[in-house]
């Protein structure tokens, strides 16, 4: 049985960001990942992992903005990420040493890089090749340090206008861009959302050796993924068939009580010693 991750971006919202390291390990989770760590010093993050005996999976490279509040005005005004946009190379390469810098401190071993937003007559094919030679260009510094880059595709109905959107798609750019150090993020729930059929889709995909991550939710709501039209427990049976033995992500918005809510964890997935 695979392990799952807490999303702290997702779960314990009603916690302060640095105290829900703590609920997450209180709750069995031995991993955690989030979006952004930037607000916070890297070393400080570390400790709470460290006093916690979590381990981070994984993070969110800038969507763009290189401070902070720059990191947060970019993500309210609707940027999601800088990969696939001609002309914006050079944020895009100061986005992934940040994220590698911080990486390093957290023992962190997989980035999520994201392609950015298609503006409105866009050539499409132009960024498709920006999106190609930017991620030839980190996948070699994520190799110096021993890290894999993740693709997520991401449904249109959550992120309207965002480059990657489909699994097929996602395995192209990886045909394309040739590195081991290059990944696909399979979060289910956008899966069922843009194309269904997830079952077959896991059966295409993770024998490829492409899928690094999968992340997981209710369909349509996005709440606890024991609420709505996926049946997870199938699921879980699939991934175990496949010998999955990757982290699953626990990213979804709690209906309630986020402690409440993980009945839906399959009893065998209690943490390992
Ligand atoms: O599914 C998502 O939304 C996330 O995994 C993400 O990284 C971008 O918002
Ligand atoms: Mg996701």
């Amino acid at each position: 049985m695979s392990q799952f991750a807490a999303n702290l971006s997702w779960l314990y919202p009603h916690l302060p960001f640095l105290d829900r390291f703590e609920a997450a390990a209180r709750d069995g989770f031995t991993a955690v990942e989030y979006l952004a760590p930037y607000g916070w010093e890297a070393g400080e993050l570390a400790a709470r992992l460290r006093t916690n005996g979590l381990r981070q999976v994984l993070f969110n490279a800038p969507a763009a903005g290189l401070t902070p509040p720059e990191m947060a005005a970019a993500w309210q005004s609707g940027a999601r990420g800088t990969a696939a946009l001609p002309g914006q190379e050079a944020a895009f390469r100061a986005g992934v040493q940040e994220a590698l810098r911080y990486a390093a401190v957290l023992d962190c071993p997989r980035i999520h890089v994201m392609s950015g937003m298609v503006p409105v007559g866009a050539d499409v094919a132009a960024m498709q090749t920006t999106l190609i030679d930017n991620l030839r260009w980190a996948c070699m510094q994520a190799a110096a340090q021993g890290c894999q880059l993740l693709i997520e595709p991401i449904n249109a109905r959550d992120m309207p206008g965002y480059f990657l959107q489909r699994q097929a798609q996602a395995h192209a750019v990886l045909d394309a861009v040739d590195s081991p150090h290059l990944k696909v993020l399979m979060d289910l729930y956008h899966c069922q959302v843009a194309e269904g059929d997830v079952a077959s889709k896991l059966r295409q995909y993770l024998p490829t050796g492409r899928v690094a991550h999968i992340q997981i939710a209710g369909v349509p709501e996005r709440q606890e993924p024991d609420i709505g039209e996926l049946h997870y427990p199938y699921l879980f049976d699939v991934l175990d068939a496949l010998g999955y033995a990757g982290w699953i992500g626990c990213e979804y918005r709690p209906a309630g009580d986020t402690s409440s809510g993980l009945g839906w964890r399959p009893r065998d997935s209690t943490p390992r010693p």
